[in-house]
């Protein structure tokens, strides 16, 4: 009874402070988010008063069944949700964008135009849905490879809905259009500060269920979680110190200026890729891609070494994002020399998952999980080569400011990030709802082809569409004068525009397909369905020779 009227009493008390803050808001936005607050606020003091349990009922609608195993998979399952349906909204958001570089008509003002769906396009898939795919998939494996139940489990919980609040307040904030203008990191201060409380919230979890494992060795996929947590933390907190302006306003200034603003910005979307998209994927990689192939992994020796090479390397490359510009150019020279390096570790991942493969080879013809997780691997080490490519100055002073950027960033970001994450979900959710397997292998096997495709679309009419900018800019005629406007090069790209939108939604159609996959799954149906091998053989031809013999 006590503990019901302390909740109480806190979710008051947070709730009448909103409602101060709306009634001394500086600015709308941060009275409409001061608003979300209050509701949320309210809403979890009835349901706390009235003894009212709505997460057993969540629980029911996804027939989240109750933990009787010695993992405290509960957190895991809401995560995995939460990933399908913040992919849906990050990729429906991206072809919308898509779309929009086609026909600019589609800009509605001003909550639809493209400044403000662009930021909730990238925040949406990198921060929700690889966000929520890491946070899951880590208390997964933590507790499977330390053999220990999650240390401080309602922190979790509170890990879990507080990252959820977290991008509910991002993505509303760039709808209506306030912004810090930091990529990657256009939250403003209140949100950034929450964001901090989640995130050492989540790091305590992980460490402390590290902590009391019992199993003596920490596993490398843990290495590679922590790295990310540990980075991130020191990442975010560092790109966001900011004054702001008032304590009820959503405004606020940088710390920085000038151009350590920049250094200070590409130190952090650099490293965001190293350490979120990259360093927190491969420890996806080294859990689920062994356990798939049911092999152990390639080299040992090669993760310890290309762990601790790629998060030494990874640290010092952010100045590739700045070249030819008020940077010094030792530092510029310094950021190329080490994305080049970066090659090898990089590589090196990339040999070691795929190598995990030996004597397992035949899989990629009949599972289609396995053959998701090759072609992702395949995607990392196709990325991770351009990137170095791109980061030499001769190479960026074409490529820079032009779509070949935006699509080595997608065949990382669909190629790597979302094919592994999306085998991860197929591998997890027939285990976490105690299913025999998915719902359909060959809808597996469909959307993996439509993905494909459309990653190739993608990428290729950005790598065209990329060099045709590029060269139209730099053209001279012999009157030394440019040959090309800014808008002769916009109106070139239409067809490429046009491309990458069909590829970005051949993408979307298969995470469609996915997640009625996983709904059926969860739902308890199996598709009836002929067997993903059709492998011809002739029966006779299996019948033992000997039986004949005797007869
Ligand atoms: C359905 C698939 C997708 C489509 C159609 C799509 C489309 C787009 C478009 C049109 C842009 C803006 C490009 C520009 O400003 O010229 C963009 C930017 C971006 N997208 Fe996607 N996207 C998709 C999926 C994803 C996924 C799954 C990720 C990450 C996991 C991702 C990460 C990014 C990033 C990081 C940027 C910013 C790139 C930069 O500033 O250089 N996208 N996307
Ligand atoms: C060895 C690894 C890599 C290196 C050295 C590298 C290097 C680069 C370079 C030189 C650029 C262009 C900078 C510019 O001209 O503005 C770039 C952009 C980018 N790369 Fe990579 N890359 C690597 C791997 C990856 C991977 C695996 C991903 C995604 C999963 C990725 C995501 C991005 C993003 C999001 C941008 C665009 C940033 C922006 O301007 O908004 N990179 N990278
Ligand atoms: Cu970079």
């Amino acid at each position: 009874m006590e503990a019901v009227l302390g909740r109480v009493g806190l979710w008051f008390l947070i709730f009448f402070l909103a409602i101060a803050a709306i009634a001394g808001a500086k600015d709308s936005a941060f009275a409409a988010h001061a608003t979300i607050i209050a509701m949320l606020a309210f809403i979890l003091l009835v349901v706390t008063a009235g003894r009212f349990d709505p997460l057993a009922k969540v629980q029911g609608i996804f027939r989240i069944p109750t933990d009787t195993t010695r993992y405290d998979d509960d957190p895991v399952r809401w995560g995995v949700i939460a990933t399908m349906f913040w992919g849906m909204v990050g990729m429906l958001a991206g072809v919308f964008i898509a779309i929009q570089l086609a026909f600019p008509v589609l800009n509605v003002e001003p909550y639809l135009n493209f400044g403000r769906v662009r930021p909730l396009h990238t925040s949406a898939v990198i921060f929700a849905f690889g966000g929520n795919a890491l946070i899951a998939t880590s208390f997964y494996v933590v507790q499977r490879t330390c053999r220990a139940r999650l240390a401080l489990p309602n922190v979790a919980r509170f890990v879990f809905w507080g990252y959820q609040l977290f991008i509910v307040l991002a993505a509303s904030g760039y709808l209506m259009g306030t912004t810090q203008s930091r990529e990657y990191a256009e939250p403003e201060w209140y949100v950034d500060l929450w964001l901090t409380i989640v995130w050492v919230a989540y790091g305590a979890v992980f460490i402390a269920t590290i902590l009391k494992r019992k199993e003596p060795h920490i596993y490398v996929a843990n290495w590679f979680y922590l790295a990310f947590i540990i980075t991130v933390a020191m990442l975010h907190i560092v790109n966001n110190l900011a004054i702001p302006v008032s304590f009820l306003g959503s405004k606020s200034y940088s710390a920085f200026a000038g151009v350590q603003d920049a250094l200070t910005q590409w130190w952090y979307g650099h490293n965001a890729v190293g350490f979120f998209l990259t360093a927190g994927f491969l420890a996806m990689m080294y859990y689920f891609v062994p356990k798939q192939a049911e092999r152990p992994v390639y080299s040992y020796r090669l993760s310890i070494i290309h762990f601790w090479s790629l998060i030494f390397l990874y640290i010092w490359a952010g100045p590739h994002h700045l070249h030819y510009t008020a940077l010094p150019d030792w530092a510029q020279t310094l950021g190329m020399v080490f994305s080049i390096m970066l090659w090898m570790p990089s590589w090196g991942g990339m040999i070691n998952g795929l190598m995990t493969l030996n004597g397992a080879w035949d899989k990629v013809r009949t599972d289609p999980i396995i053959r998701m997780m090759v072609m992702a691997l395949a995607f990392y080490g196709m990325s991770t080569f351009e990137g170095p490519v791109l980061s030499i100055k001769a190479v960026n002073s074409l490529s820079h400011y032009t779509d070949w950027t935006i699509g080595h960033v997608h065949s990382g970001a669909l190629g790597w990030n979302g094919l592994i994450t999306f085998a991860c979900v197929y591998y997890l959710v027939p285990r976490l709802w105690r299913r025999e397997r998915m719902y359909s292998l060959r809808m597996i096997n469909w959307h993996f082809w439509l993905a494909t495709i459309g990653i190739v679309f993608y990428a290729a009419s950005m790598w065209v569409a990329g060099i045709t900018q590029g060269l139209m800019w730099r053209e001279y005629g012999a009157d030394g004068y440019l040959v090309n406007s800014f808008v002769d090069t916009v109106a070139a790209l239409h067809p490429m525009y046009l491309m990458r939108a069909f590829g970005g939604g051949l993408y979307l159609l298969g995470g469609a397909i996915m997640t009625y996959n996983v709904w059926m799954t969860i739902a308890g149906r199996l598709r009836e369905e002929a067997p993903m091998t059709q492998t011809p053989h002739d029966p006779e031809a299996d019948r033992p020779a000997v039986p004949a013999l005797a007869q």
